[in-house]
């Protein structure tokens, strides 16, 4: 690639100026954990392991390194067409994006298309995603590191309003450090009742910006003995609380130790109709259980929020797969969050997986993006810095993928209804012929 081409895309309308690959530009990462994480992920030793700009996405990668030509074909097979093109960059109020570099957090806009109907007007529905790092070592008293994370939510939050953002979803457990590693009860003191104060800080919010706020959080119930659950809290635009989901199910892969900590959720699969449109939200691990997913799409969801923590050895090559695909099965939009940064903890754990003692999780990738029905998706935002990813959506798309593509009316759920009541029972003999 030539001098001249490579450094005219140095610039670009998200990262401002870039250093070219081989420099070492920490500025890129906003908090000192993401800082460390790109240290750790940088040790490899390479060309582009060198580079933390050209890291900071997928997307970014391949636009920094092909040629312009080649990169709009690659971004057509990777994001798919959405109204016969890539999703397009959606226009926000200038001041946003001044309010993205004075935080320094990463801002991406998009906006879908839907086809002009005769009978429907468009349904026009802006979406927020925020997925954020931890600002305060997990060292420091709690009501400390809880409160410096809701004034840095809290920013990226007022950039949203002025975005005009409609409906916006935060990250699971966002009021804290992802500490189900540990296994320590100590850290079950970040659970809240439903009206607790983090809801009380987002229903000021959703009022002040007419704003539908998802706020994943560790639930305290106390009519039941104090049991804790993982909980979704919808707050509706006008500041109410229109109801909470709680997550259904529960992982039990590598340090993911969350059942030491919550029970599985018992609210079922609600979807909630706002002014907005319909939603509902599908915490983390859920997203690898179709069934989940289809039971949203089953109770007229169109709009399924993925609030996750999930770190880069584990899962990242599923990340890009499992909301989009999601979205296409179910004729649904998806919007798929997960946190940033490496949260590193004071004492060392193991989880019986054979690996030495260690006091982090690994790395948060970020990488939050949403994908349409129509198999559309947005490039990710940061896998390091903190994050808003906005996206103008058109719901008529949701029917008109179902009409097109008539999944619903094909699935033959009655086939499958027989086979799950079978499997279900205690003597179930698989059908196989041999
Ligand atoms: N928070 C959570 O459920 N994480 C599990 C890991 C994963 O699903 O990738």
């Amino acid at each position: 690639m030539g001098e001249n081409g490579e450094m005219s895309r140095l610039k670009t309308r998200e990262h401002g100026e870039m250093t070219r690959p081989g420099a070492a530009a920490a500025a890129s990462a906003s908090s000192s954990s993401s800082s460390d994480a790109l240290v750790k992920e940088n040790s490899v030793s390479g060309s582009i392991k060198d580079s933390p700009e050209t890291l900071d996405s997928l997307h970014r990668l391949l636009e920094f390194h092909l040629p312009a030509p080649v990169f709009e074909e690659v971004s057509r097979l990777l994001l798919g067409l959405n109204g016969g093109k890539v999703v397009a960059k959606f226009p926000l109020p200038e001041v946003v994006g001044g309010m993205a570099s004075t935080s320094k957090f990463d801002i991406q806009a998009y906006s879908f298309t839907a086809a002009k109907e005769e009978l429907r007007p468009p349904q026009l529905v802006r979406i927020g995603l925020i997925q954020n790092s931890i600002v305060l070592p997990t060292t420091d008293p709690l009501l400390d590191q809880k409160r410096a994370i809701m004034g840095r939510v809290g920013t990226i939050i007022d950039a949203a309003g002025v975005a005009g953002v409609n409906i916006l979803c935060l990250q699971e457990a966002w009021i804290m450090p992802f500490a189900f590693c540990t296994r320590e009860k100590s850290w079950c003191e970040f659970a809240e009742v439903i009206n607790g104060e983090s809801t009380k800080f987002l229903q000021e919010k959703a009022k002040k910006y007419n704003m539908v706020i998802i706020s994943p959080i560790l639930e305290r119930d106390e009519a039941h003995g104090s049991t804790i659950w993982n909980t979704a809290i919808v707050i509706g635009n006008n500041g109410n609380i229109l109801g909470k989901h709680r997550k259904n199910h529960i992982p039990r892969v590598g340090d993911f130790n969350e059942s030491t900590y919550y029970m599985e959720g018992n609210t079922g699969h609600p979807v909630f109709e706002t002014v907005y449109g319909k939603i509902a939200v599908n915490i983390c691990y859920g997203r690898h259980h179709p069934l989940n997913w289809q039971a949203f799409g089953l109770n007229g969801a169109e709009i399924v929020f993925n609030p996750s923590a999930t770190v880069g050895e584990l899962s990242e090559p599923m990340w890009p797969i499992e909301a989009r695909n999601a979205a296409i099965a179910n004729s649904y939009f998806v919007g798929a969050i997960n946190r940033v940064g490496t949260e590193v903890f004071p004492r060392p754990f193991t989880s019986g997986d054979g690996k030495p003692a260690h006091k982090d999780f690994g790395h948060f990738y970020g990488s939050s993006y949403i994908a349409a029905p129509d198999s559309s998706c947005t490039p990710s935002l940061s896998r390091y810095r903190d994050g808003l990813l906005v996206a103008e959506v058109d719901l008529n798309l949701c029917q008109q993928v179902k009409d097109k593509w008539a999944f619903r009316m094909t699935s033959r759920y009655e086939l499958y209804a027989e086979l799950l009541n079978k499997y279900i029972k205690h003597d179930f003999n698989p059908q196989v012929v041999t």
